[in-house]
């Protein structure tokens, strides 16, 4: 799906933070969204995702105009077409990693069929086969960061949210995450990724560099 925003505007508590941000995130291309630590990175994908509105400006979803949508319409939007891997993770961590990847928690709490082939699939593609049963609460830092990843590939959603998917992980789990998001994308979804990562960057087929006068790399 085709993700435009156009001239947005964010203040938070008074301050801006995003102003006048333009940005076209396709199919088929992993896009970064880059810029220096506070330039609003995770703030443009939060209204990217709807999960933060925007005081100008708007979104167009397919050419759709999504700005105001209601909130039904966005939990909608949520269910049918996105999966978020955001900084806190989203992790239900008194429950087990299974129940985290087949629940779709993190943003609207609804369950998707259980299906052992796929949940299989998406845990050994992170490297978590075989941690099903632990509690996700146990896991370390980057293996929950893994477990959020699990969870989109379960769900294989036409656009992904990707808040800096790199940032707790070795150098392997680094190039594994970046594969796999790579091919999220060469799948023809729609892949958008703050980062500050250069190897992540690197494998992103379109940079927007958020804050800056020159807001168009690509
Ligand atoms: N909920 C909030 N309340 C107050 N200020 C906020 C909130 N969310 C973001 N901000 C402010 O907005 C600015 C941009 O934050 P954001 O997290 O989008 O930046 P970022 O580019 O992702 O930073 P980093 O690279 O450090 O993660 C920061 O100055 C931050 O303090």
């Amino acid at each position: 799906m085709l993700i435009e925003a156009q001239d947005i505007s964010v203040a938070i508590g008074g301050r801006p933070v995003l102003d006048g941000e333009s940005v076209r995130c396709k199919p088929g291309i992993m896009k970064a969204l880059v810029g220096a630590s506070g330039s609003g990175k995770t703030t443009l994908l939060h209204c990217l995702g709807l999960l933060l509105p925007v005081d100008k400006g708007s979104i167009l979803i397919d050419g759709n105009d999504v700005t105001r949508y209601s909130t039904s319409a966005r939990r909608r939007f949520w269910r049918d077409h996105t999966a978020f891997v955001l900084q806190d993770y989203g992790i239900m961590v008194e429950e087990s990693v299974a129940f985290n990847v087949t629940m779709q928690a993190s943003v609207i709490g609804r369950r998707v069929s259980g299906n052992k082939k796929r949940l299989n699939q998406s845990l050994e593609q992170t490297g978590l086969k075989g941690r099903e049963n632990e509690l996700a609460g146990h896991l370390s830092g980057g293996e929950k960061q893994r477990l959020a990843l699990s969870r989109a590939i379960y769900k294989d959603a036409n656009i992904l949210f990707v808040d800096e998917p790199t940032a707790s992980l070795d150098a392997t789990n680094r190039r594994m995450v970046i594969e796999l998001l790579a091919d999220f994308a060469v799948r023809g979804r729609t892949v958008i990724v703050s980062t500050h990562d250069s190897e992540m960057i690197d494998a992103c087929g379109a940079i927007h560099q958020v804050g800056s006068e020159a807001r168009h790399i690509n």
